[in-house]
């Protein structure tokens, strides 16, 4: 069983690589960590919302989700998941130096799960120092999670909880299954979609008055609300999501449990024909990935032009 530490970044394509660096900066709150002081690579844009380097990178090019990423304790413990995954049949690629340096990490692999979600697990994360400059203050604190769509949730979850540490923390029927690997109730999250694909990216603000704020500022800016304010059920977090450009979907949460007590926790199965199972405050849901449009994701790409 190959442990996987915390989420470490998504790495999505931007059409519009400018415009997408707008929004995640202006409107979300996220720090452009690419500045004069950072050798910048022509076409990739970091963004950061916390101590890791980036947790969000924009690579210019076809629109859509290139890879999810997760940390692994080091290299010893990377070497070891590329030889379990080989062994369970995944063909596994090894970045290069470049591939390495680009997203800021020691080393990494890459490989598709059973779904066709890239997944890339890595090693030597950068951590920056300095304190984070949000291009806005929203509030935000934390990566919080990210939600992928696979069509068999159920089916999902034993891959996750059995190829790795994943536990499911509650599960919303045959509609999704939140998974964690720490106390943080869930940092992975699978909802049933149609194709694989990136639900959507969450980060956690501060205080409930950030969600209310950045609620007014998003209708104010014209962003599409997908769903909230409203409050899950499962996490107990108060939520919004909202649509991005390039077809991301990002989430705010605000007070997300943490399962402390590992030995006594018990996954809940609530009914997704229920009204609250979702928003407890029975506001219009519609689950997210029904409003996004269906964006084009990149071919598995051949090792050599692997983004
Ligand atoms: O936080 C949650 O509990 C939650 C529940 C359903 C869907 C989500 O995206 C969530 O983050
Ligand atoms: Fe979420």
């Amino acid at each position: 069983m190959i442990e996987l530490v915390d989420i470490a970044y998504v790495r999505s394509g931007a059409a519009d690589l400018a415009g997408a660096v707008r929004f995640a900066t202006e409107v979300v709150g996220l720090e452009h960590v690419d500045g004069p002081a950072d050798d910048t690579e022509p076409g990739v844009a970091h963004l950061r919302a916390d101590s890791r380097h980036h947790c969000l990178a924009f690579v210019e090019g076809v629109s859509g989700v290139i890879a999810s990423a997760f940390t692994v304790d080091g290299p010893g413990a990377l070497a070891l998941a590329e030889t379990e995954l080989e062994s369970r049949g995944f063909t596994v690629w090894r970045g290069g130096p470049a591939d390495a340096r680009s997203r800021r990490v020691g080393e990494l692999i890459g490989f598709d799960d059973p779904f066709g979600n890239r997944i890339e697990l890595v090693c030597g994360q950068q951590t920056l120092a300095r304190p984070v400059r949000p291009g806005r203050g929203s509030g935000i604190t934390e990566f919080g999670h990210l939600c992928l769509d696979a069509p068999d949730v159920a089916e999902a979850h034993r891959f996750w909880s059995t190829t790795f540490n994943a536990r499911a923390s509650d599960w919303i029927g045959d509609a999704a299954c939140l998974m964690r690997i720490d106390e943080v109730h869930h940092k992975l999250a699978v909802f049933q979609g149609d194709r694989p694909g990136l639900c959507h990216v969450n980060f956690q603000v501060a205080e409930l008055d950030d969600v209310f704020r950045n609620w007014h500022h998003l209708q104010d800016q014209g962003v599409p609300i997908e769903m909230g304010p409203g409050r899950h059920p499962q996490s107990g977090a108060v939520f919004l999501y909202f649509l991005g450009p390039e077809g991301l979907t990002y989430e705010y949460s605000y007070g997300v449990r943490r399962i402390t007590d590992e030995a006594a926790w018990r996954p809940r199965y609530f009914d997704p024909a229920e009204r609250g199972s979702i928003d407890m405050w029975l506001g219009p849901t519609q689950k997210p990935v029904t409003t996004r449009p269906q964006i084009t994701r990149p071919q598995v790409l051949p090792e050599a032009v692997h983004p």
